[in-house]
């Protein structure tokens, strides 16, 4: 008999030999009839396809151009909450060296990752890790990660940061800069598209002290069974935004009117998120969207995502009250970000627990 090692990383399972996964590893019966082979997905030509936003215009001197810009993004953040975003400013020479420091640090030996290892008990959220079971089915996903705290500056803590290579820090520490100053655009536009002051997002959010950018690099190795599993289970992001760069491998999928929808790979661009954050602030106005991401046997997948998140406990996040009336009341309770964790946490859960 085989035994599983629980806890161990996924990429090890992977390269083992092994051609059935893990129990753990399986999804529940009703989940799998909607679990095909991600590159006969990703050619699907039919139906809705996630938007692609062209952001070159969204601070132009062109106030005509500037509000079309605007007005696209706005549309896109209200049908789907996702979206391909293009012209975004962030030189790709620079999205370059991310991948290529990230996949060069996934492509050490699993015990030189080790040496990073989180360890949640200890409340060492930062550092390599995979998902660890937290519920009584002991559901788990096919990837590994690496997880910090990227911006403000201030905040982070470069010892967990990857040593090897040596770009890793440069590179990174510019691109969430950078990413940064592009989230303070997405959100003004945004705060227009609600009829608000167009600083009143960022600001609602934390403003440049307190919202939070972590980095997670989710690398889904090669699986044998990929039509049995999920890289990442099905969820909306608890951020304000997100903005995901890959590895041109396709696995990302969007729950979009009641069916699976594949994004395409398109090249440059980055993939970016409303989060539940803005979603609650907006009062529904603008979406979270239900993801997740498959795997495949031929390929390794990577994405880098950037989570931009308020503050846990410093805020209490509810809709703005220019976004209520008695027409649209209020849709979401108000809730620190810790307490909006939590309370999804706690009703998956029971969810789960309930079956
Ligand atoms: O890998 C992806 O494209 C999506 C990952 C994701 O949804 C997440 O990390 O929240
Ligand atoms: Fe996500």
């Amino acid at each position: 008999m085989v035994a599983t090692v629980v806890g161990a990383r996924v990429e090890s399972l992977a390269s083992s030999g092994i051609e059935a996964i893990p129990k753990e590893y399986v999804r529940p019966q009703e989940e799998l009839t909607s679990i095909g082979n991600i590159f006969e997905e990703e050619k699907n030509e039919n139906g809705p396809q996630v938007p692609t936003i062209d952001l070159e215009d969204l601070v132009s001197e062109d106030e005509e151009k500037r509000a079309r810009c605007h007005e696209e993004l706005k549309r896109a953040a209200t049908e789907w909450g996702v979206m391909h975003v293009v012209n975004h400013g962030i030189p790709v020479e620079l999205m370059d060296r991310v991948r290529a420091a990230g996949a060069e640090f996934f492509n050490q030996p699993v015990e030189e990752k080790e040496k990073y290892a989180n360890d949640h008990a200890s409340g060492n959220i930062q550092g390599y890790g995979s998902k660890l079971a937290n519920n009584a089915s002991g559901q788990l996903e096919w990837e590994d990660y690496f997880f910090h705290l990227a911006y403000p500056e201030e905040k982070r803590d470069m010892s967990i940061w990857p040593k090897t290579p040596s770009d890793y820090i440069p590179a990174t520490s510019e691109y969430a800069k950078l990413l940064r100053g592009l989230a303070t655009k997405i959100l003004l536009a945004l705060s227009l598209g609600l009829g608000l002051e167009e600083g009143r997002l960022e600001k609602e959010v934390g403003g440049m002290e307190e919202l939070l950018l972590q980095m997670k690099i989710n690398y889904y190795p090669k699986c044998p069974q990929p039509e049995l599993a999920l890289g990442v289970e099905a969820h909306t992001d608890v951020s304000a935004l997100t903005f995901i760069l890959h590895n041109m491998v396709p696995g990302l999928q969007l729950f979009y009117e009641g069916k699976w929808v594949t994004a395409k790979c398109v090249p440059n661009s980055i993939v970016m998120h409303i989060g539940d954050t803005i979603e609650i602030l907006s009062n529904g106005k603008y979406k979270s969207i239900l993801h997740r991401g498959l795997v495949n046997k031929e390929k390794v997948r990577i994405s880098w995502a950037m989570f931009c998140e308020p503050p846990k406990e410093k805020i209490i996040l509810k809709p703005l009250p220019e976004t209520v009336s008695e027409a649209e009341p209020s849709l979401y309770p108000p809730r620190t970000f810790a307490q909006h964790i939590h309370h999804k946490l706690f009703r998956k859960t029971q969810v789960l627990g309930a079956k």
